[in-house]
């Protein structure tokens, strides 16, 4: 019996994460490797005869330019992309644009860690008057004031992430459509969490790294079996 497969991939390095700084909800430009990666990634897939019927992505352009390296090389650049705010990174709150080794300096590496990595510790909030507030961007435009984050932990980030999954993705997962998911290190260990049954300890432990193809893997009845990275 052939399993059913959904392709996860966090974007290709970006300008901030060559600089290390804190991103987040900050939309920045893929580098030059970034784009060297999503196109090793493609490769990848194309030799394991991957191909798909539908895409899904991120409001930021690091992780929507990825897709679109992606279908053009494994040339299904026809293919419907949708975008959405709930696969967004996480929003680093009053980190976003600090770079990661002095926030370390300030603040120590235990609690940076915990704000990186832990599940339901909030890095520091930012004000509605700060400029980094996505309400003052008109792609969030649609949403009411109270859905738009001023820093997120894992656990409020897959509070929008997951009933993206159940309500719109999954449903097209038991249509047996072919789905690739483009998104980030945080939204998505929110939904490998979520899918693999993680627990909130042993998340800790993960970091998805960048442009690297997630595979996971469900059964006959459409219940996740395993997950891991394509070699
Ligand atoms: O938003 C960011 O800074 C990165 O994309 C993810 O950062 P992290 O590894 O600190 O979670």
């Amino acid at each position: 019996m052939i399993a059913k497969k959904v392709v996860l991939i966090r974007h290709g390095q970006s300008v901030w994460n060559e600089l290390n700084q804190f991103t987040g909800w900050h939309d920045v430009e893929l580098t030059r490797k970034g784009k060297d990666e999503a196109q090793s990634a493609a490769l990848l897939l194309k030799k394991n005869n991957f191909f798909f019927d539908c895409s899904y992505t991120s409001v930021l352009k690091r992780a929507i330019h990825t897709l679109q390296y992606i279908l053009d090389e494994i040339d299904q650049s026809w293919l419907s992309v949708q975008k959405t705010w709930r696969l967004n990174e996480r929003h680093y709150g009053a980190l976003e644009g600090l770079n990661k080794n002095q926030v370390i300096e300030k603040y120590g590496e235990k609690k940076v860690m915990l704000w990186r990595r832990s599940f339901n510790i909030t890095p520091p909030k930012i004000s509605m008057h700060d400029k980094r507030f996505p309400g003052h961007d008109r792609r969030y435009s649609h949403l009411k004031f109270d859905k738009i984050p001023l820093g997120e932990s894992l656990e409020t980030t897959a509070i929008r992430v997951i009933p993206y999954w159940d309500q719109v993705i999954y449903p097209e997962l038991k249509k047996n459509k072919k789905i690739l998911i483009v998104a980030h290190g945080n939204s998505l260990r929110a939904l490998v969490q979520y899918l693999n049954k993680i627990d909130n300890q042993k998340i800790l432990e993960l970091n998805i790294p960048t442009a690297t193809p997630i595979i996971v893997e469900f059964n006959e009845q459409y219940i996740p079996i395993k997950w891991y990275y394509l070699k």
